[in-house]
């Protein structure tokens, strides 16, 4: 049994903290409000963001990040994607050996295009990073929580590592699986939310599934196209990390991407969507990281380009469905790159 820090006492944080309590390991969850550190650790529950769940007994919690990781050789990182370099910041300050990063968050960094592995691998000093590795897939905190059977991969370019991973998450509900394709696992986590996204919206406007499944299915072509491009591997797209978190996070009321997107739908402005809704919602800053993208790339991505037009230009989410039915008439396998026969090599 191992001793674990996972930092990040959110709705993921706090599930995938009892996912690793279950199996048995000591961990302690960091958080930055001493209010919800206590009612962890005295009421054996984090009621803001999981709601009716009573944590496990042995899952103890801390405000002082020296003792949270304190003795850990793994640290779980489950913060949003913005707070993410200013935590391993706080990280490298503490550190005093040697230990594998492990990170569950799902997005990409506007203007510098850096995946999440990339920005801890900048951030902490290379001495006391033994390896990064991405735990992705289709799985709601909600659901986990409540210990209902849930799929996902553990993603390192070292396989050895991903193997320690999958054996510290891996019980009778929660299934891990390996993947080396680190890009590929990442680009996948990230890209979907701006899919749930632009789905919340064709909801709110009243469309039903037919607009789902065209924006499901056309988004993983946009995904594939610039994971390709990024280095990928085409086939991770068909995997939990691409197609089965495109399907848990465009169909699910559990998703904050989704719910954020069908508000905008129903006539609320950005602002007013992001104020009330109390979680993070990735897709925001990942629609601008990879309209940024797509541009340096030179790759097609008209789903990103309108929903980057709805979020950050003001335009009617009508009108921007509108410009994607009339574009102009294609082949379904144009500007795919083949990527269906490349996922069925
Ligand atoms: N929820 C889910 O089902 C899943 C989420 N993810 C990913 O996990 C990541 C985290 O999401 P999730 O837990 O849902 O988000 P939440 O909004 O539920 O929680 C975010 C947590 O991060 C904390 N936080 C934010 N900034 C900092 C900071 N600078 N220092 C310390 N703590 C900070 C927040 O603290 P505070 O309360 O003080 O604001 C809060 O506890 C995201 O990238 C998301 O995409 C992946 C799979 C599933
Ligand atoms: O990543 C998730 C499920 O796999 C959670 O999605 P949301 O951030 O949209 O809630």
């Amino acid at each position: 049994m191992e001793k674990i820090a996972v930092l990040g006492a959110g709705s993921w944080g706090t599930a995938l903290a009892m996912v690793l309590s279950d199996n048995g390991h000591t961990v302690t969850l960091w958080g930055n409000k001493s209010e919800q550190i206590n009612e962890i650790n005295e009421q054996h529950t984090n009621k803001r963001y999981l709601p009716e769940i009573n944590l496990p007994q042995n899952l103890k919690a801390s405000v002082n990040l020296k003792e949270a990781i304190n003795g850990a050789n793994y640290i779980l990182l489950v913060v949003p994607t913005k707070a993410i370099r200013e935590v391993c910041q706080q990280l490298n300050n503490e550190l005093t050996n040697e230990v594998t990063i492990i990170h569950a968050s799902k997005g990409i960094e506007p203007d510098t295009s850096k995946r999440v592995s990339e920005m801890i691998s900048e951030e902490i000093d290379s001495k006391f990073l033994k390896s990064v590795v991405v735990l992705s897939g289709p799985s709601h905190a909600e659901e986990v929580a409540l210990r209902h059977p849930t799929t996902v991969t553990s993603a390192s370019k070292n396989m050895e590592d991903a193997e320690v991973v999958q054996e510290l998450f891996s019980n009778g509900y929660f299934r891990v699986y390996t993947n080396e394709d680190v890009i590929g696992v990442e680009i996948g986590g990230a890209l979907k939310n701006i899919i749930a996204l632009a789905a919340g919206i064709t909801d709110g406007l009243g469309y039903g599934d037919n607009a789902k499944a065209a924006l499901m299915t056309r988004g993983l072509a946009e995904i594939i196209r610039l994971g390709k491009a990024m280095g990928a591997n085409t086939q991770t797209f068909a995997g939990l990390t691409g197609m089965g978190d495109l399907i848990v996070t465009c169909t699910s009321v559990h998703s904050r991407n989704w719910r954020a997107g069908n508000l905008l739908g129903k006539g609320k402005s950005l602002d007013e969507v992001l104020d009330n809704m109390g979680m993070v919602v990735e897709g925001v800053r990942t629609t601008k990281a990879a309209y940024q993208l797509a541009k340096q790339v030179n790759v097609e991505m008209p789903i990103v380009n309108e929903l980057h037009a709805v979020l950050f230009e003001n335009k009617n989410p009508k009108l921007a469905v509108d410009a994607l039915m009339s574009r102009v008439k294609k082949h379904e396998g144009e500007s795919t790159s083949n990527y269906i026969s490349d996922l069925a090599e």
